[in-house]
């Protein structure tokens, strides 16, 4: 992973967004920030803001007026690929994976943002070194080419890249189906799969959209398991849902928004005792505890 810091100092700060589509005020002043190492929830009824709030901070949209800040640098208006290099990765509401791709080979992608050979390197393959006792071929000719001539950087990355992407698809569970196409995939493994590709990237800060969309009372149950082992390897997760039970289940903090606003904010106790929290679910009732 990136460079990490203490358990609970700030992370990214959301510094009075505000953030206008035309005449829609979509976020007005919003200020709340996420801390290392937690679990935060950001919720809130239809339209309140919550996926806009996950684009500002993900790069997709700039704020009108106001700050976002990770690990204390201004990122605002940075593009996404940035961000993402920066410790930033996310899963989107509706599930974007490479559909003719296996699990595996869509693993591999988030790892290869991660790879440093030059691209003139990987073209030519030229920068050879000599692999570790454990990074050469198992057996055969391979193996004794390898500890001859070494081996290119790109391809001890790519074996590199494999081995933990197939780690990364036994830590999400769907390892069992690593070589199928994703399109094939049912939709509870797709969703996962988006998660094990976020990983991939070594984010610092994990955002899950809607992660449990979809899914029966079992499926969550895993979901709020996997999401606690995600914190537990170290990553700081921030997670949307609309399912109470499961946010309230799983987060340390959450953050409420409506309208735009944010109207509460505290621990899952003290949100949901809060009146405005109760108020602004009523009359939703999908989406009530
Ligand atoms: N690209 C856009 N152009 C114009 N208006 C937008 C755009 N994106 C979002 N909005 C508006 O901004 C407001 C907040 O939307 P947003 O999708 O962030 O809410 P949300 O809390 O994520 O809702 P949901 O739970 O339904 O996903 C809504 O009124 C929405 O119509």
């Amino acid at each position: 992973m990136h460079t990490s810091g203490e358990v609970g100092e700030t992370l990214l700060e959301v510094d009075h967004v505000t953030l206008r589509f035309g005449g829609v005020v979509a976020l007005n002043d919003v200020n709340f920030e996420i801390r290392r190492g937690e679990i935060l929830g950001l919720i809130g009824p239809n339209g309140a803001g919550k996926t806009t709030c996950f684009n500002a901070m993900t790069g997709v949209y700039t704020p009108t007026e106001g700050k976002i800040r990770f690990k204390g640098k201004e990122i605002a208006g940075t593009k996404p690929h940035k961000i993402n290099h920066l410790g930033i990765a996310r899963t989107f509401q509706n599930i974007r994976l490479f559909p003719e791709m296996s699990a595996l080979e869509n693993v591999m992608v988030g790892c290869d943002a991660r790879h440093k050979s030059s691209v003139v390197g990987v073209l030519f393959r030229t920068y050879r070194v000599r692999p570790a006792e454990d990074e050469l071929p198992e057996s055969g000719i391979r193996r004794s080419l390898a500890k001859v001539f070494g081996v290119s950087r790109h391809t001890l990355e790519e074996r590199a890249g494999r081995r933990r992407s197939m780690e990364l698809l036994r830590f999400v569970g769907i390892a069992d189906r690593a070589h199928e196409l994703a399109r094939n995939l049912p939709y509870g493994y797709q969703r996962r799969l988006e998660i094990a590709r976020a990983l991939a990237t070594e984010p610092e800060l994990i955002c899950l959209d809607e992660p449990a969309a979809g899914f029966n009372p079992a499926e969550k149950e895993d979901l709020m398991g996997l999401i606690r082992r995600i914190r537990d390897l170290g990553h700081t997760v921030l997670v949307i849902e609309h399912d109470m039970k499961l946010v309230l289940g799983v987060t340390d903090r959450i953050v409420v928004l409506e309208f735009g606003s944010k109207i509460a904010e505290g621990t899952p106790d003290e949100v949901a005792r809060n009146p405005k929290v109760i108020a602004a679910y009523l009359g939703e009732p999908d989406d009530a505890a």
